[in-house]
């Protein structure tokens, strides 16, 4: 008989997002401090943020989508996780809107929640899922409108896993 105790599902808790904590996983995504560069005869700043969103492997094309995300409810089961090999996944908020990432390092299937971090977003930033990271679909905590940047192919890029261990994560 086995007599070990069933482990209790991992409660996950949202972390607030770091570009130092996020690295293994992709790109934080913020407005930089201080002045950009004057463009538009002054009327505006311009700040450029990221110019390696890999978006072409095999024949792949850039596809600027709209997300228009109901706000889920927490703690938030997480039991299944994809992934996009072939290319980046962007979620930037239109507006003020906090979303929850739940995340693992690109490479094999995560199997127990165990081995995923959680990470909550100030409202305003974005970020840059790295090819082949595993990663929750995206979990609003404000409803609302992200522009979602990612990869269009011939084919279906997203591989899902089921966790064997699943959990949940908290704000
Ligand atoms: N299904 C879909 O387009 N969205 C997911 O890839 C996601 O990460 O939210
Ligand atoms: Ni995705």
């Amino acid at each position: 008989m086995n007599d070990a105790s069933p482990t209790a599902a991992e409660l996950l808790v949202a972390q607030p997002l770091t570009s130092r904590a996020f690295a293994p996983y992709g790109t934080l995504i913020a407005a930089p401090a201080g002045e950009g560069r004057p463009i538009n005869g002054g009327n505006a700043q311009r700040f450029d943020l990221l110019d390696d969103l890999r978006l072409d492997a095999e024949g792949g094309r850039p596809m600027l989508a709209l997300f228009r995300a109901q706000a889920r409810r927490f703690p938030h089961e997480v039991s299944e996780m994809e992934r996009h090999a072939l290319g980046s996944q962007t979620f930037v908020p239109l507006g003020d809107k906090r979303f929850v990432i739940v995340v693992a390092r690109a490479g094999d299937a995560p199997t127990s929640a165990r081995q995923l971090a959680a990470f909550v977003t100030d409202g305003r930033q974005g970020v840059v899922l790295a090819p082949g990271t595993w990663h929750h679909a995206l979990l609003a905590v404000d409803a609302g409108d992200f522009a979602v940047i990612e990869r269009a192919g011939s084919g279906v890029d997203c591989d899902v896993c089921l966790l064997r261990e699943p959990g949940s994560v908290r704000l």
